[in-house]
């Protein structure tokens, strides 16, 4: 059937695999062909089960793969079990950059020039948290950056009316909806998704039709995970700030139980609170967070080093403690 399809095109030919395990023919194909550009072209089915294939993690690396999508498969790619062995991606929060800047009042240093310094180094998104009193991000910084970054923007806010407003008018690619004290130092726990379930509902349902995608912040319970899909979140940031300060092994594994549920339940799962480089890379192993959310320690440590090389430091941790798992 094959040669008969690409009968018409002279430059084509038929070969035949030697080998069942696709990761075994690309490799052959690779060392036979050294100077050759192979590109895996399948159709969009394959995603479902792909995580089945021999060595499939290291074929996934092996060239770039396009599916062609097929009636009745029709997937959101970062949710199947193939993705999580992906890169981790880094989210950057700026908010105490603006700390710094609200101390004396000034222009400077200035939030956006610093987040795109980030994104230049290696940030995939942006983070702030709008406080509702306001001490660090200011609306004017959530406007700045939806129009001049190239990345998404995570805006985090509490769930109140006045946020949702605020947000309705930016229209960041995501809202991560926290829990806020007025009078914590640090954002304390997650969100109870089902304690807050009827007030977290209308402003979840009002985000989504302007287009914005949510996450929930979490303690790493199952019972929240469960409770963020009964609400259709499309992501859950798990609060990982006791883990970060205890470096405790029981806490370490109620985070991995968490981001495995959460994945089965196919919501994509970050992480972030109080993480640092050595927190990170132990976080990177668990293969179900697929984004760290890292603030308070890369601006701390950009005093020191400047921003791009504690950006650059940050995505070099969990990129390779990611690939060595
Ligand atoms: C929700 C969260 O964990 C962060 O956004 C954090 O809250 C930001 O910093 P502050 O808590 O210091 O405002
Ligand atoms: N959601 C967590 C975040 O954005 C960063 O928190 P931190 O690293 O400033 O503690």
């Amino acid at each position: 059937m094959v040669e008969n399809v690409i009968a018409r095109y002279r430059s084509m030919k038929v070969m035949c695999a030697d080998s069942p395990y696709s990761y075994k023919v690309v490799r052959n194909l690779q060392a036979k062909y050294p100077r050759a550009r192979f590109v895996w072209i399948a159709g969009s089915d394959t995603l479902s089960t792909m995580h089945k294939w021999y060595r499939w993690e290291q074929f996934c690396k092996l060239l770039p793969i396009v599916l062609l999508e097929r009636p009745g498969y029709v997937y959101n790619v970062l949710r199947m079990p193939f993705a999580v062995a992906m890169e981790l991606q880094l989210g950057v929060n700026v908010d105490h950059v603006a700390t710094l800047r609200n101390l004396r009042g000034t222009t400077y240093p200035d939030v956006v020039k610093i987040a795109n310094e980030a994104v230049e180094c290696g940030a995939d998104f942006i983070t702030v948290h709008l406080r509702e009193d306001r001490r660090h991000i200011k609306d004017g910084d959530v406007f700045a950056l939806k129009q001049r970054l190239a990345v998404p923007l995570n805006l985090e806010m509490a769930a109140t009316r006045e946020m949702l407003e605020i947000a309705k008018k930016v229209v960041p690619q995501y809202v991560c909806l926290v829990p806020e004290k007025r009078e914590e130092v640090t954002t304390e726990s997650g969100v109870d998704a089902k304690a807050m379930f009827d007030t977290l509902a209308p402003i979840i349902s009002d985000l989504r039709q302007s287009g914005i995608g949510i996450t929930l912040f979490i303690e790493p319970e199952e019972e929240q995970v469960d409770y963020a899909k009964k609400l259709c979140a499309d992501k859950v940031e798990l609060h990982v700030g006791a883990y970060c300060l205890s470096k405790s092994q029981m806490e370490l594994e109620r985070i991995a139980k968490a981001a495995a549920y959460s994945h089965a339940q196919g919501i994509e799962c970050h992480a972030g609170h109080g993480i640092d480089y050595g927190t990170a890379a132990t976080i990177a192993a668990i293969r179900h967070v697929s984004a760290l959310n890292v603030g308070h320690f890369l601006i701390c440590e950009s005093l020191l080093h400047g921003v791009g090389s504690a950006v650059r430091n940050m995505k070099k941790i969990i990129s390779e403690r990611r690939h060595s798992i």
